[in-house]
């Protein structure tokens, strides 16, 4: 038996190269996932600003906990239902809404 300090063999080798282009075709995919989380980021933000543009036309506040109540009970189930942990669901769409909520507050400001 080879103890951890013999120089590695060829078969240590190969398999340390296919563990290796595995990790890197997972990491791929986890970048391809990464760059349309940005995306669709991008696209909700847009929404989003028509949003806070239409409550500052109309004197509506920047934040509306009803809807954000209801926001997050229907992506908590989701979560339940893809077996995503439902709490970190809810600290991640709260912590996207508090920036939305900000950026309506500064289009208010900005009248
Ligand atoms: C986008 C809105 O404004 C705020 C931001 C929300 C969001 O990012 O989903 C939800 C409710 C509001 O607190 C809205 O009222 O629809």
């Amino acid at each position: 038996m080879p103890s951890s300090t013999d120089a590695p063999t060829h078969a240590e080798h190969a398999a340390d190269d296919a563990a290796l282009r595995r990790l890197t075709s997972i990491r791929g995919s986890i970048d391809n996932i990464d760059a349309a989380l940005v995306h669709m980021l991008a696209e909700r933000f847009k929404f989003t600003t028509l949003v806070g543009e239409l409550k500052a036309e109309y004197g509506l506040p920047p934040a509306d906990p009803d809807r954000e109540r209801r926001q997050i009970l229907r992506l908590r189930q989701l979560a339940e239902e893809s077996h995503l942990d439902p709490e970190f669901a809810e600290t991640f769409i709260n912590f996207i809404i508090a920036e939305v909520i900000r950026h309506h507050e500064r289009i208010a400001e900005q009248g």
